[in-house]
């Protein structure tokens, strides 16, 4: 595998890979890599010849109070798994690399961007769309892998992708869980054991809502119920919604999206499954 953390030499490795005829596919992450990252390369080498893996700790989507600089960084673990999982380029810019002085274009997308994250983290997924365009601009990838964990933020992409006829697809993947249901998310190594034993109740009030829902029971009873029992159990609910999957308009009609963000303790844990 090989490092490579300036421009010029991340250019010069994809260009050996695309006069070959080589597929390349990315997967962009900001580190503290589990086994849900590890998945979504995994993903990628099935679906391309080359694997591209970035790891950038993107600033321009950390709002003013959060945690960018307390953000876990675990670069030489990161490598050996993504070398251990046969990926083929670990592209690791700096923030001077991706950002140099003088930068003054963003990316803003509207749409599923309103509400929900987007609504909790004012000009986060500016820093996204922005930082996602550059890095397929900048690796050229043909597809682009990216985890349903963070559902709000795949119809992002998707639609920035269409919007900019941007000359790649994006492959989403389903959500890893541990044994419990808790989806795997690099900042729940900051919940204290009491707070990760707690923390799968939040999949399984969605799961309950969702078969209430399945069953008949009024969609806003079946959230209220849920968000109740979660806030009753010291969950803080930021939302828990039922959504179209794709425009993430808020629906009562099935199928659906059903997405929600807890804070628990200090960790704001995310969440979605389909219903119907
Ligand atoms: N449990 C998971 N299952 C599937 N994909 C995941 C999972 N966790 C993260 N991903 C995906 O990995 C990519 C990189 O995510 P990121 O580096 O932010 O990891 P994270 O674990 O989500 O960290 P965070 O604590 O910031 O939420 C994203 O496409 C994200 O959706
Ligand atoms: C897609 C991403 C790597 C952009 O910084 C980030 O938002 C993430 O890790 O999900
Ligand atoms: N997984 C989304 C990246 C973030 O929390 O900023």
């Amino acid at each position: 595998m090989r490092i490579v953390r300036d421009l010029p030499a991340l250019r010069a490795a994809t260009e050996t890979m695309r006069r070959a005829g080589e597929r390349v596919a990315l997967v962009p992450t900001m580190g503290a890599l589990h086994a849900g990252h590890l998945a979504l390369v995994e993903a990628a080498r099935r679906e391309a010849d080359r694997v591209i893996t970035s790891i950038f700790v993107n600033p321009l989507q950390f709002g003013p109070n959060e945690d960018f600089s307390k953000y876990p960084r675990t670069e030489e673990a990161d490598l050996a798994a993504l070398e251990a999982a046969g990926c083929d380029i670990a592209w690791l810019p700096t923030v001077e690399v991706m950002y140099p002085p003088g930068a003054a274009t963003v990316i803003e997308v509207a749409g599923p961007t309103e509400g929900f994250e987007g609504a909790a983290r004012p000009g986060h997924f500016r820093g996204v769309a922005t930082v996602c365009c550059k890095l397929f601009s900048q690796t050229e990838a043909d597809v682009a892998v990216f985890g349903e964990k963070d559902w709000q933020q795949l119809q992002v992409i998707r639609r920035m992708v269409a919007d900019l006829d941007l000359p790649l697809d994006i492959l989403g993947h389903p959500i890893v869980r541990d044994a419990d249901g808790l989806a795997l998310s690099s900042r729940n190594r900051y919940l204290s054991p009491a707070e990760r034993a707690k923390a799968a109740m939040l999949p399984e009030a969605m799961r309950e809502a969702a078969n209430a829902m399945l069953h008949g029971a009024a969609i806003e009873s079946a959230l209220d119920a849920a968000r109740d029992g979660l806030n009753a159990a010291g969950f803080d609910v930021n939302y828990l919604a039922l959504v179209e999957p794709e425009t993430l308009r808020p629906t009562d009609a099935l199928p659906a999206r059903m997405i929600a963000a807890a804070k628990l303790g200090p960790v704001r844990l995310l969440d979605n499954m389909p219903v119907g």
